[in-house]
């Protein structure tokens, strides 16, 4: 599986400690009985190359952050430029701002050169310093600034929607004779990217959730028959749901969008619920903002801008849902509601996500050098992997209902493998 290379490389690196372009990593690992011994798809090894098509002293390079928020996106930002400029000593380092919106002048969002002193002490910051944005841009805009500003590389770092994005601006490069190497860092807390073993910020995002896990539960378990419901972001998986579950062990219920679930009935939910208070006198109730989906009237589905559908707010609705069996049974109730999304995703990167961070941007960086584009840096197995962005964006990661870490979430709460 080799990703797409401008040219040939005719340049030698400054840089030390090369891997090969013939090594590869296979998608799958496993051996022994009942097991295939395919190894499925062969993805190149990321890492620094010997000869590079770039040459470094004349490097141009862009980076851009797009969607949503995720802790160790200012780390991501840094290391790009500590690696372009003090690893390879490259001309110009530009940040594009406010997403793919800025790429396009009229949008009036100057761009700003990054130095290695002005990325100091941004990744104790969450946030992003070049700001974010979703929505789309007018590619061939885009296109005629990256060329008028003689951009060589463009680091897309965002989820599946900016990797779906940086795609397109790759191919519209190409149909115009501009050699750009267009390279994705994947982000987003939902942890949901394809070929990518953990996305950053996820773990911070745990490490958040579970604070607020805790304080739900502290109020659910201080007062007569208390419910604490608590919603976390993962709009198609519920890996910070279950991951958080598993994290605080506090959890009764884990509700996420890979596990539809009925309310209603003698092995519905809000039994379950009911029956849990009864016997232990409070539950805490963790929910991914995708579950449920299904529980809503279907109508016409709203988008945001990106494109994204719009989901119906499941943690409301699951409180409201919850109060009236609770009235229906002439049970008293105390019920503490905790949304806690964006106050988790805009965190700094805690000490893991940043070291994540930092390999990430140093690989994309060292991809870029060699010419690599329309492409993203993966991960599987712990190693660092170059992926065609095709491939990344041709679906989404979601929990494996009969793999280790549910069964984990399941054996931690307890709670049976389906309500309904
Ligand atoms: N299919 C697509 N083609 C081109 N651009 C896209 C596509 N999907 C999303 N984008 C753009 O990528 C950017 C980020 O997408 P979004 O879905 O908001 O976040 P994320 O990258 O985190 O998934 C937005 O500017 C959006 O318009
Ligand atoms: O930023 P918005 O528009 O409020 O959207 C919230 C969404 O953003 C996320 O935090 C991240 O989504 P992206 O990775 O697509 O940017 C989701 O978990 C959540 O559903
Ligand atoms: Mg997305």
């Amino acid at each position: 599986m080799t990703v797409t290379t401008l040219g040939p490389c005719r340049f030698r690196s400054p840089r030390s400690g090369f891997v090969s372009e013939e090594e590869r990593v296979p998608a799958n690992i496993i051996r022994g009985p009942g097991r295939d011994d395919d190894p499925g798809a062969l993805f190149e090894l990321a890492g620094p190359r010997e000869m590079l098509f770039f040459d470094p002293p004349r490097v141009r390079a862009g980076i851009i952050t797009c969607g949503g928020l995720c802790p160790g996106l200012n780390n991501v930002i840094r290391s790009l430029v500590r690696e372009l400029h003090g690893g390879y000593e490259v001309r110009e380092v530009i940040g594009f701002r406010m997403g793919y919106g800025g790429l396009d002048p009229r949008n009036h969002h100057e761009p700003v050169v990054l130095h290695h002193a002005s990325v100091d002490d941004i990744h104790q910051q969450g946030g992003t310093i070049l700001g974010t944005s979703r929505g789309p841009v007018d590619v061939a805009a885009a296109v005629d600034n990256l060329i008028r500003r003689k951009i060589d590389m463009l680091f897309c770092i965002g989820g599946d929607g900016t990797q779906r994005g940086a795609f397109a601006l790759y191919e519209a490069c190409k149909a115009r004779g501009h050699a750009l190497a267009v390279v994705g860092v994947p982000k987003t807390i939902d942890n949901d990217v394809l070929y990518v073993d953990r996305t950053f910020g996820y773990l911070t995002a745990l490490e958040e959730a579970r604070h607020v896990i805790d304080a739900a539960h502290n109020e659910a378990r201080s007062v007569e028959n208390g419910v604490a419901v608590v919603k976390v972001m993962g709009r198609h998986a519920g890996f910070i749901a279950a991951g958080a579950t598993i994290a605080s062990q506090d959890v009764n219920f884990t509700l996420v969008p890979e596990v539809p679930f009925r309310l209603d009935g003698e092995h519905g939910f809000l039994a379950a619920v009911i029956e849990r208070v009864r016997e232990r006198g409070h539950a805490v109730v963790v929910v991914a903002e995708g579950a449920g989906q299904d529980l809503f009237p279907t109508e016409p589905k709203a988008t945001d801008a990106s494109g994204n559908v719009k989901l119906k707010d499941i943690g409301p609705f699951l409180a409201k849902a919850i109060g009236e069996a609770f009235a229906a049974a002439k049970l008293p109730l105390t019920l503490r509601y905790f949304d806690p999304g964006y106050q988790i995703r805009s965190r700094p990167a805690n000490c893991e996500d940043a070291v994540l961070c930092d390999m990430f941007a140093r690989q994309a960086v060292h991809a870029a050098m060699a010419g690599k584009t329309g492409m993203v840096v993966g991960q599987l197995h712990g190693t660092f992997i170059h992926v065609p962005t095709s491939l990344i964006a041709s679906g989404a990661k979601q929990l494996d209902t009969d793999g280790l870490f549910w069964h984990s979430v399941l054996a931690a709460n307890q709670q049976p493998d389906r309500f309904g």
